[in-house]
């Protein structure tokens, strides 16, 4: 939702898929509301590669000496693995740190483990087991969510001074370098 309100441009389009699809139905929305929702797959396929919520998943311990891409690691070493930052790498996503659900939308890769340059649920064996569970209820929630938040009002008065009908309600937060 930060990523969202931070880009007005991304949640006007999410807002649009979503509500295209769902249409004036109310009550729980289900999974399957959600198979024609690309760009809201996007969306958190963008999410997760930007902040995944286990940056350094889970340690692993080396078995047996190992050589990878010229590093020799010895058995029995903790090996930690930093999923928030192949996630940032620019030699694999153009403008890595900008919010850009767009870059998902015509590409395979997945988040299923098999393409190690999305991986917020790991991957190999001890990969995370609450993937479909956790997708499922990440994308219900979501479309949820912004289906029934109301857009920016902008109605104006009418008068010699123009304002807004209705009052805007935001909280200005005192900025600090
Ligand atoms: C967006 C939500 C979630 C994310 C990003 C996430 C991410 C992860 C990650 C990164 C790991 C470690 C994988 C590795 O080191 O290779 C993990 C492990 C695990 N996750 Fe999740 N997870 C999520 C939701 C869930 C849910 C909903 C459940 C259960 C219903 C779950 C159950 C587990 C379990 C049991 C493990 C340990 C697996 C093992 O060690 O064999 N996770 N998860």
């Amino acid at each position: 939702m930060t990523e969202l309100l931070r880009h007005p441009r991304v949640m006007n389009k999410l807002q649009k898929e979503v509500r295209g699809i769902v249409g004036s139905k109310t009550g729980v929305l289900t999974e399957d509301d959600l198979v024609e929702m690309h760009y809201l797959k996007a969306v958190i396929k963008e999410t997760l590669r930007l902040h995944p919520p286990l940056p350094l998943l889970v340690p692993r311990l080396s078995t047996q000496d190992v050589e990878i891409n010229g590093y020799n690691i010895k058995a029995k070493t903790q090996v930690i693995i930093n999923a928030w930052h192949i996630g940032r790498d620019p030699k694999v996503y153009d403008k890595p740190e900008d919010f850009e659900p767009e870059r998902f939308l015509n590409s395979d890769i997945n988040y299923k483990g098999t393409d190690f340059q999305l991986i917020p649920f790991g991957a190999g064996r001890r990969m995370c087991p609450g993937i479909q569970f956790a997708m499922a209820i990440n994308e219900i929630a979501l479309a949820s969510v912004v289906h029934n938040v109301e857009d920016l009002d902008m109605t104006e008065s009418t008068g010699l001074t123009v304002h807004l009908k209705n009052p805007l309600k935001a909280v200005a937060i005192p900025y600090s370098s």
